[in-house]
């Protein structure tokens, strides 16, 4: 008897790997204007000066991600031709589901000599944190950019994005300087920081803004050279991929899902070309990965209500009101190892954000003369792609 896999001799993809989520493309493109506002904005760190921090604001896919390493890479290098300039540390952290104190502490592990022991998780605070944090920045010296991703979810932003900015001003920095490099797909974010934080950070905004059809076509046709074979795709499938992730949300992640998964459509079918066809085919499989997505870019309570909403549907228990929501949300908050928000209001305003985002469906209850006006809420998706989500999601959050 031959072996399993003796049949399998020929392949679509000459590089796969140029279509996975964490390749780094050496080209960016269509995103010139946020290049060069990104590089005018991050000069001043060549001269030794203070660097102006930055917040990047756009939704899910548009190559916030993407820009900011290869601009950062590019500073770095740059900063080593230059004897004058002293060295960039770039430092990257996801603030999702963190409090100030587990991002500081975070960051202080991150610059810590290898051989030390990790800051502490209990015992001390946040200024203390903070402290420890400056003093490994003066000790490695030098320029340090600070990448903050999902800053918008991170619980009261405002103690950090109004200490780090004054810490040469309040002499905890004399050598070091540090710069912040915000991330959001909220544009509302700076609306709720305080205007002293406001003052304090002074930063420059970038905005990304999704892409065209035409854009999305020039990024995926470059990378489909590099991935598949010669002459492994058809013009119709850029052409049906760019069109059908413009027509969503304009996201290059969606895109390149798209041609991923008709690429394996294809190979699947023993065809030799990726056409329009597979692109087609791929769609319903990538519709439940941007499910996926938009519930991994919601905050971890965000989540947790969602989870507690789709356990109430699978018992057929909706709509229910917020208060049923409530029990069941801590009970998921428990499962799920994560310390519940305490209010009834917490949990009606991420009830409210999720019927805004199209997770849920409100009605309004009106209980007749002399009675009140209540809310009920039902899931407006179905309850296998949450839970499927917040396993993967909660696996990995220890
Ligand atoms: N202009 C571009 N040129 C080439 N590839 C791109 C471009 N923009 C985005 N991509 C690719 O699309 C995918 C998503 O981009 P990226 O992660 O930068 O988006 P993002 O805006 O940071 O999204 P999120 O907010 O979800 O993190 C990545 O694989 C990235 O390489």
């Amino acid at each position: 008897m031959g072996s399993l896999f003796e049949d399998i001799d020929d392949t679509i993809f000459d590089d796969k790997d140029v279509l996975a989520e964490e390749y780094q493309p050496d080209e960016i493109l269509e995103r010139d204007d946020e290049i060069g506002q990104y590089k005018h904005t991050l000069k001043d760190v060549l001269f030794g000066r203070n660097p102006t921090n930055v917040m990047l604001y756009g939704k899910a896919g548009v190559g916030k991600t993407a820009v900011t390493t290869y601009v950062l890479n590019e500073l770095q290098a740059e900063a080593e031709t230059r004897d004058e300039t002293s060295d960039v540390h770039v430092h990257r952290f996801n603030c999702n589901g963190e409090t100030v104190f587990s991002t500081v502490r975070a960051l202080v592990n991150q610059l810590l000599p290898a051989h030390a022991a990790d800051f502490p998780k209990r015992g001390l605070s946040t200024s203390d944190a903070l402290e420890e944090f400056y003093s490994q920045l003066e000790r490695v010296g030098g320029t340090h950019l600070v990448v903050f991703d999902e800053l918008d979810h991170l619980e009261d932003a405002n103690t950090l994005l109004y200490d780090i900015p004054r810490a040469r001003a309040k002499g905890d920095l004399e050598d070091a300087r540090i710069g912040i490099i915000g991330i959001s797909n909220n544009y509302k974010f700076r609306d709720r920081l305080s205007s002293k934080v406001r003052d304090a950070l002074n930063e420059d905004e970038i905005a990304f803004s999704t892409y065209t059809a035409n854009e999305l076509q020039n990024i995926l046709r470059d990378r489909a050279e590099k991935a598949l074979v010669d002459d492994g795709f058809d013009e119709s499938a850029i052409r049906l991929a760019a069109a059908l992730a413009a027509k969503d949300n304009g996201s290059a992640r969606q895109a390149l899902d798209l041609l991923r998964k008709g690429g394996e459509i294809a190979e699947r079918n023993d065809d030799s070309t990726v056409t329009e066809h597979h692109i087609d085919a791929a769609r319903d499989a990538v519709r439940r990965g941007r499910l996926k997505d938009k519930i991994s870019d919601q905050s971890t309570h965000a989540q947790l209500v969602l989870e507690a909403m789709a356990r109430i549907e699978n018992r057929g228990d909706t709509p229910a009101r917020s208060k049923e929501v409530m029990s069941v949300y801590q009970e998921v908050a428990v499962d799920r190892e994560q310390e519940p928000l305490s209010t009834l209001k917490s949990v009606q305003n991420h009830l409210s954000d999720l019927t805004m985002l199209g997770f849920l469906t409100q009605n309004q209850v009106n209980e007749g003369r002399g009675g009140g006006v209540y809310h009920e809420y039902e899931l407006d998706m179905t309850p296998d792609v949450v839970f499927g989500t917040c396993d993967e999601l909660f696996a990995t959050t220890f």
